[in-house]
């Protein structure tokens, strides 16, 4: 795997050896994405998911509650169940995850976005997998960054993925006897530079089909009811998201509204449900319809897969005729268009 940092400046950097740092200093991008396995089969498969479902911050259970679970059950099916669905899905040509390519080319491309800046070094690392936050974080110190910007590459916060990508890198830090200075990006769910590129995004995709869908959903990765209740912000931001979105495109609440997907174990999570409200729709005649997910940065297993095939097989089986799924930001002209603005906003004062 090459190693997962770029620069903006044209020349070589030398490393920082023995924290004695003649050039001038450097700022890191870290650009945080969710994390993916490193292969479909059993074992990698086990292995990230192992890691995700054993973070606090996603599973809030009791450990002696939980883990009994997790290795009895959840381990011992769940590899081979996910491996089969990410297969479906996989990059052959890299052999990679697609989140994993499309994370690295929104890398690539800032780099190169920012190439007026000097001394500035763009990475991108996994909360959970590779490349690692911890191995990413410490080859930018290496390479001279003593400030670092990370990039939570979620609009809509959650403690189960904004905070732990931060927690993850802060754990990195710990390790370090010359830690570099943090700022995060915050949550960007109602910025207009990211409204505007989900607008134009939608438009573009839209003019591209032979039908105009009587209902399009915003589809967000939903998080256990509870948490929501004890006060992370997720559920409003993305209502907020889908509000704006609707209003920049001037349709009305039976046009557009916010579901939430994915589902995972048998508590109760944000509703309404995508799935069910897609059979719904369909049942009461709905014939035509499209999805959108605002709340992934890239498109993944739960967009490519669980949206782009098991909903829209749901939705014709209920009678539904002509789906659509819109492609997620990822490393487009709009996607890099928010990225680039919230990261160059963040440096302010830096660069
Ligand atoms: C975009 C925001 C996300 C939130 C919020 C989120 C919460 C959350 N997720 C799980 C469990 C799983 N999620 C899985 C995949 C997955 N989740 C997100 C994003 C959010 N998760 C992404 C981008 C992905 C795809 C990764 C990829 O490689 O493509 C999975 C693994 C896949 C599977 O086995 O189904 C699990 C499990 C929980 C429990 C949770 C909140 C508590
Ligand atoms: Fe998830
Ligand atoms: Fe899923």
């Amino acid at each position: 795997m090459s190693a997962p940092i770029a620069s903006s400046a044209k020349t070589a950097v030398p490393s920082a050896a023995a924290g004695a740092v003649a050039e001038p200093a450097k700022v890191g991008i870290m650009l945080l994405n969710l994390g993916t396995p490193d292969g479909t089969a059993y074992k990698p498969m086990w292995r990230y998911l192992r890691e995700f479902l054993s973070d606090p911050r996603v599973i809030e259970l009791n450990k002696a509650i939980w883990y009994p679970i997790l290795y009895g059950l959840v381990l011992t099916t769940r590899p081979q169940k996910s491996g089969a669905n990410y297969e479906r899905i996989w990059n052959r040509e890299k052999n990679e995850s697609p989140l994993h390519t499309f994370t690295r080319a929104q890398a690539e491309k800032l780099a190169q976005a920012l190439a007026d800046l000097p001394n500035v070094k763009v990475g991108w690392a996994m909360r959970y997998g590779n490349p690692s936050t911890a191995s990413v974080a410490k080859a930018l110190v290496e390479a001279g960054c003593d400030r670092i910007l990370t990039f939570p590459l979620y609009p809509q916060y959650s403690a189960t993925t904004t905070a732990t990508a931060n927690d993850q890198l802060f754990r990195a830090l710990m390790k370090m006897r010359r830690a570099p200075a943090i700022r995060s990006v915050p949550p960007y769910y109602d910025e207009p530079v990211y409204i505007d590129a989900l607008a134009r995004s939608i438009e573009r995709h839209l003019a591209t089909l032979d039908f105009e869908p009587e209902v399009v959903l915003t589809s967000y990765h939903g998080i256990p009811k509870a948490y929501s209740e004890k006060g992370d912000p997720y559920f409003e931001q993305c209502l907020r998201t889908t509000q704006l979105l609707r209003e920049r495109l001037g349709w009305d609440e039976r046009k557009m509204f916010a579901t939430f997907q994915s589902r995972f174990g048998a508590q109760e999570w944000l509703q309404p449900y995508t799935d069910k409200t897609v059979e719904k729709l369909a049942h009461e005649g709905v014939k035509s319809m499209a999805i959108l997910n605002p709340g992934f940065s890239v498109d993944c297993i739960e967009t490519l897969d669980e949206i782009g095939r098991e909903v829209r097989e749901e939705f014709e089986a209920a009678g539904g005729e002509k789906f659509s799924h819109i492609p997620c930001l990822n490393d487009s002209e709009e996607g890099m268009a928010v990225i680039e603005a919230m990261v160059r906003r963040e440096l302010g004062g830096w660069v």
